[in-house]
């Protein structure tokens, strides 16, 4: 599976392993771009069902969270050698709920990424300004200010299977206030910079926030968006197909312009 455009979604906290199995049953019979590398984020709990019923399909299976550490007394958390164990390739780090729900830091997920990279398992971190940040015309300063400290101290020759999403954080869930293809294309570009001017042109940088069939389009034909994080629109395999196939759309159309 060699693509470059990703498109995935993270379940958070929603279907049991029954709805899962279904889920994915849905997903795997579907005709999948091969433009794109699909992948979904269900619960800890369905991984093992997730996986089995993927099998060959061309669907990446990633985990939420994780902690740094193989093993330890760290009630409730789970470790890299158990996501692996579940057939987990990627792992969702630095998701703005935990960061406000669990204190998250930035050190955090830097010690996260580091264990991820360290066990062949693909970070998936998550970046995003807050309302004023945007109000104060800061959000990409931020945003590079986050995904430094995430990166933080780890050679750029092992940062390459690397995933970062840029989520605004007045974007994400019910605000339903996707943002415009303008402000992700100024974020993207300054994100992309950063990344371009430390050899990691192969990092995407995924856009999430709000996405739907009605937006996705015009977000996959933004320069710079190397792939889209979706939430509730993707909640159900129908969901999530259209959502799909409405950036398939405008990733063609992107395409198009600039072979133009
Ligand atoms: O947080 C998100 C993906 O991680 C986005 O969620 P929504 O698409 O529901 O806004």
């Amino acid at each position: 599976m060699t693509s470059s455009f990703w498109i995935g979604t993270s379940w958070k906290m929603n279907n049991t392993i029954a709805e899962t199995r279904s889920y994915l049953t849905e997903l795997v019979a579907a005709p999948l771009p091969e433009s794109m590398s699909v992948f979904v984020v269900p619960s800890f709990t369905a991984l093992p069902a997730a996986r089995e019923t993927i099998g060959d399909a061309p669907v990446h299976l990633g985990a939420q969270n994780m902690h740094w550490d193989e093993k330890g007394a760290h009630t409730g958390e789970i470790s890299p050698l158990m996501l692996l164990e579940c057939g987990v390739e990627i792992v969702e780090l630095g998701h703005s709920e935990r960061r406000t729900d669990q204190a998250e830091s930035d050190a955090d997920v830097n010690a996260k990424v580091r264990s991820a990279i360290a066990h062949d398992l693909r970070p998936l971190v998550c970046v995003g300004d807050h309302e004023e940040e945007l109000a104060a015309g800061a959000s990409a300063e931020t945003v590079i200010r986050q995904v430094k400290l995430a990166l933080s101290g780890i050679d750029t020759s092992q940062l390459s299977r690397c995933l970062i999403a840029y989520e605004p954080v007045w974007a994400i869930g019910e605000s339903g206030r996707v943002a415009s293809p303008e402000h992700v294309a100024a974020v993207h570009g300054a994100v992309r910079d950063l990344l371009d001017t430390h050899g990691l042109a192969a990092v995407p940088v995924l856009y999430g926030g709000s996405v739907n069939a009605g937006n996705a389009g015009a977000l996959a034909a933004t320069a710079g968006v190397g792939g889209l994080f979706v939430g509730r629109s993707a909640w159900t395999a129908g969901g999530f197909l259209e959502v799909i196939a409405a950036a398939e759309k405008g990733l063609a159309a992107r395409n198009a312009l600039a072979t133009a």
